[in-house]
């Protein structure tokens, strides 16, 4: 089995102008570097607003610096006359490598259902960027033990149709909607039951090996003194992290949670 990279990505969500990404980029950069060790072992991924995108990828691309960086969503359609959407190909025009996709927010907010999740996966594959799929039980599930089978159905729903070849590229976020800004983490328990259960029904929907390479990420209250523990899991192969993001010392440690 190839060892998965770990993977930390930042979702800034409606945080920061493209003055303050800037900023923040190029700090995070140099605080990376002043670490005493190389994070080349570590995949660095910021995901800043729209509107912050062709700064982040001016500061990468100048810089040549080792973060990548993806949109927070995306639309299922390819263009046209569809009002505030940004498309798949806009993304990628823009350097991007990454997106968001389902996010609880989008889905409470904007109600997104695992319908239109699927579409815009299948979007995103196809333009060639790696979509980070959210998924995630709210409060009231979880206290009536429902987290798993909750979770597995969202997972297959934003799967429907894609086929093995596009899945083991794909990301995962496992993100309990009770513990997304709230302070309130789940276990490392918590986290492992989740992602674990995921693995083996992607190895169920294909075959072990995509299983096996699907990098599966725990998201909610992740800080520099809860990620290490999260990490130890064996299922868990990196985190979304929203408030912690926008601080480059903290995500920095984050990013080399390792020590
Ligand atoms: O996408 C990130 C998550 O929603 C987690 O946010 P948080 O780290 O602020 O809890």
């Amino acid at each position: 089995m190839m060892a998965r990279t770990p993977l930390m990505a930042g979702n800034w969500k409606m945080n920061l102008n493209h003055l303050e990404a800037n900023q923040l980029v190029q700090k995070l950069a140099w605080t990376l570097k002043d670490m005493k060790h190389d994070y080349a072992d570590v995949e660095v991924v910021v995901c800043p607003p729209f509107t912050d995108l062709r700064t982040v990828q001016t500061v990468v691309d100048a810089d040549k610096l080792e973060i990548g960086y993806g949109a927070q969503d995306m639309s299922a359609h390819d263009g046209g006359a569809y009002t505030g959407e940004i498309s798949a190909s806009m993304l990628t025009a823009l350097g991007c490598t990454y997106v968001v996709l389902g996010h609880s927010e989008r889905r409470e907010y904007h109600d997104e259902s695992d319908e239109l999740v699927n579409a815009k996966t299948v979007k995103a594959i196809a333009a060639g960027l790696t979509p980070i799929v959210c998924v995630g039980e709210g409060l009231d599930i979880r206290k009536a033990g429902d987290q798993v089978a909750y979770t597995l159905a969202q997972v297959e729903g934003a799967l429907k149709d894609i086929k093995a070849e596009n899945v083991e590229n794909l990301v995962i976020a496992y993100e309990p909607v009770w513990a997304i800004g709230t302070g309130e983490v789940a276990t490392p328990a918590d986290a492992q039951e989740v992602c674990g259960a995921i693995r083996e029904k992607i190895a169920e929907l294909y075959d072990q090996e995509t299983a096996d390479a699907v990098r599966i990420l725990y998201g909610g209250s992740v800080k520099s003194d809860n990620i290490a523990d999260i990490m130890a899991e064996k299922d868990v192969d990196g985190a979304l992290v929203g408030g912690a993001a926008l601080k480059a010392d903290e995500f920095a440690k984050i990013v080399r949670f390792k020590g």
